[in-house]
């Protein structure tokens, strides 16, 4: 059932924010169509808040341009600034931010009250929405009397009742328990739909952002490392950070030296480097699934030395963490649990070539080097 709001594109253009000597967003560009969930990923204190409130209209951008389909709602330079209340957003904290004194109806109705919605729309508005979640049982009930999962459902029926065209979410599931999280992300989907308007979620949770969205902006220092879809992310990593940030267990990363076209890490030979290759460093990236445990085996050519530490199941897998002698903790992935204990030596079987190259430094894909 679409309740009709009508969906709207999201253009960000060259999008910065300073607080002072600060930059928290660092010239964001991206588009997605009417109806997209578009996740904004990264680590505490990429920019994802900043950048999301920008959008909700809390904070005005320092430079560059913000449209919700053809409409500029935002502008670096002050012009063209649409207020808050006039956007077609709706925007769902983390923390609920219910009015504890109205009961869970009330809570609902306020935002067309505010809107001036006559009363005889309200009442069946609110009914819908209240049907949506699921939660029309506890419509007289104040806040104080519900839990903080049925907390959290008021608020996002709050947030759609006025049909917007834009939902805007801050990890509005942080608060809940690990179960109810993965079911809420499921219904927040489902809601997202029957909406039809375009969603942007703010998580630095990956495992939330490949399982919602239908695009990713991963961003790293205010800036987007790389935007496209979950599937994109994760089989076309363009830096060794998107390599690393995403996939569960994440790709294994060993800086190598390029020595005589060959390439070598921790002593050991790793194979070919790739074409082209200059002498000094390249980043390789190796899935987990492409490394094997070697339990005794010699370490020599092609066979990495490390200190098993410990191994996990995972759906029907399992996956190992070893650690390579300068600390940095590897894994694989296998269909059996090794018999090792922790501490146990071992060597780490490279396939014939990583699975993708990124250059050296900066963490970037070197150009043309994926494999
Ligand atoms: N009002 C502010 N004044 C000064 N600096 C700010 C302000 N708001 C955010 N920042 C800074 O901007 C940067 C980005 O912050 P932001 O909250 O957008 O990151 P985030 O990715 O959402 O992080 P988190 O996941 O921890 O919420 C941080 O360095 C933060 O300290």
């Amino acid at each position: 059932m679409r309740s009709g709001a009508p969906a709207a594109s999201l253009t960000i253009t060259d999008l910065r924010k300073d607080f002072g000597g600060t930059t928290a967003v660092d010239g964001i560009s991206l588009e997605v169509p009417p109806g997209s969930f578009l996740v904004l990923l990264g680590p505490s204190g990429c920019g994802k808040t900043t950048t999301l409130r920008m959008l909700a209209g809390l904070e005005d951008p320092t430079g560059g341009e913000i449209r919700f389909g053809d409409r500029v709602i935002a502008r670096g330079d002050g012009t063209a600034l649409v207020a808050p209340s006039e956007r077609g957003a709706g925007l769902v904290f983390q923390s609920y931010a219910l009015w504890p004194h109205k009961t869970v109806r009330q809570n609902i109705e306020w935002p067309l009250v505010v809107a001036r919605r006559p009363r005889a729309e309200r009442r069946p508005r609110v009914e819908e929405v209240l049907e949506m979640l699921a939660i029309s049982d506890l419509a007289e009930r104040y806040p104080g009397e519900i839990s903080g999962g049925q907390q959290q459902r008021v608020a996002i029926a709050r947030m759609i009742a006025p049909e917007p065209r834009v939902l805007l979410f801050d990890e509005p599931l942080s608060n809940l328990d690990a179960r109810l999280r993965v079911e809420t992300r499921g219904e927040l989907v489902r809601i997202h739909r029957s909406t039809g308007a375009t969603s942007v979620y703010v998580t630095h949770d990956q495992v939330e952002a490949m399982t919602m969205a239908t695009h990713i902006a991963l961003m790293k220092d205010g800036r987007i490392e790389q935007f496209g879809t979950p599937r994109e992310l994760l089989e076309s990593p363009r830096t060794a950070f998107a390599a690393t940030f995403i996939g569960t267990p994440p790709a294994n990363i060993v800086e190598c030296r390029v020595e005589g076209g060959r390439l070598r890490a921790y002593g050991v030979d790793c194979g070919p480097a790739p074409e082209g290759a200059g002498a000094g460093t390249v980043t390789a990236m190796y899935r987990a699934g492409s490394l094997a445990p070697a339990p005794g085996a010699e370490v020599g050519p092609g066979c990495l030395p490390a200190t098993f530490a410990d191994q996990v199941p995972m759906a029907d897998r399992w996956v190992l963490g070893v650690d390579l002698p300068d600390g940095t903790r590897a894994h694989i992935s296998r269909d059996a649990p090794a018999d090792l204990r922790p501490g146990d030596a071992l060597g780490v079987r490279l396939p014939a070539a990583p699975d993708a190259f990124f250059g050296a430094g900066d963490g970037h894909a070197a150009a043309g080097a994926a494999l």
